[in-house]
């Protein structure tokens, strides 16, 4: 039976190698160098497939593969049904905050009922941020470089992850509210744990003892 796990490229995939190592596990190529979507591993047993961030809970949802690894963010978005999520791997670490041009006064914003636009990739977070603070907002979902809507005049806010602060800093844009604190978690399709147990155990047994400090 082959276990296929789902992984996005970039960071995640670098920071998933020393716990693939871990399992015994050594991908045939690098994903970033190669156009290929399916990539073995020296284990026959064992294959890789490379989806966006974003699709790697769908994947795993329908079975599509086994096992996967996905941000935090992108797991709440996702609602997470179907999925076992038994591991946080504590990698890919950043936080999800607000964030808003310098100079503007947010604080003073709130208090006073300002109705904000809101441009973000994560629309259900974001939502449910401004819903208990009860903020009134309109949410512009966008795929990528959110930095850039309050630079144009597109939105006042932002909601995205931060994890040194240079792109906020090289933006002019700063944060004023922190949402969660965000990392990678392993995902486990249910019906797979328990069909395919005796080759998934040992993957998370080893992926538990190889979770970074
Ligand atoms: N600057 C960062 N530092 C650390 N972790 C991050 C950072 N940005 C994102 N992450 C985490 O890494 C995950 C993957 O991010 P990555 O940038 O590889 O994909 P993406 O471009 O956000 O996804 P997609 O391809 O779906 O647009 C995110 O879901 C998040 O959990
Ligand atoms: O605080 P920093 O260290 O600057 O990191 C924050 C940036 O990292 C993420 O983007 P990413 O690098 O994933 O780019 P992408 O959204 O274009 O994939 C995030 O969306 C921010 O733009």
């Amino acid at each position: 039976m082959t276990l296929t796990i789902a992984l996005s490229k970039g960071r995640i995939f670098e920071e998933t190698v020393p716990l693939l190592a871990a399992a015994g596990i050594v991908p045939a190529e690098a994903p970033e160098s190669s156009r290929k979507l399916i990539i073995g591993t020296n284990r026959p047993d064992v294959q890789l497939v490379i989806v966006r961030a974003s699709d790697v809970p769908t994947y795993v949802q329908y079975g599509a593969a086994d096992l996967g690894i996905a941000g935090r963010d992108v797991l709440i978005e996702h609602g997470g049904v179907g999925l076992y999520q038994p591991l946080d791997l504590n990698i890919a670490k950043c936080r999800m905050m607000v964030a808003v041009p310098e100079g503007f006064d947010y604080e003073d914003a709130v208090r006073h009922g300002a109705r904000l636009k809101v441009a973000t990739k994560y629309p259900q977070i974001a939502r449910e941020h401004f819903a208990e603070k009860g903020v009134h907002v309109d949410i512009i979902k966008l795929y990528g470089s959110m930095e850039l809507a309050p630079l144009v005049g597109l939105a006042d806010a932002i909601v995205d992850l931060v994890s040194t602060g240079g792109t906020l800093k090289a933006n002019k844009l700063t944060a004023v509210e922190h949402l969660l604190d965000i990392s990678s978690r392993l995902i486990v399709n249910q019906a797979a744990l328990k069909l395919k147990y005796p080759t998934i155990q040992p993957v998370l047994d080893a992926f538990a003892g190889a979770v970074p400090a």
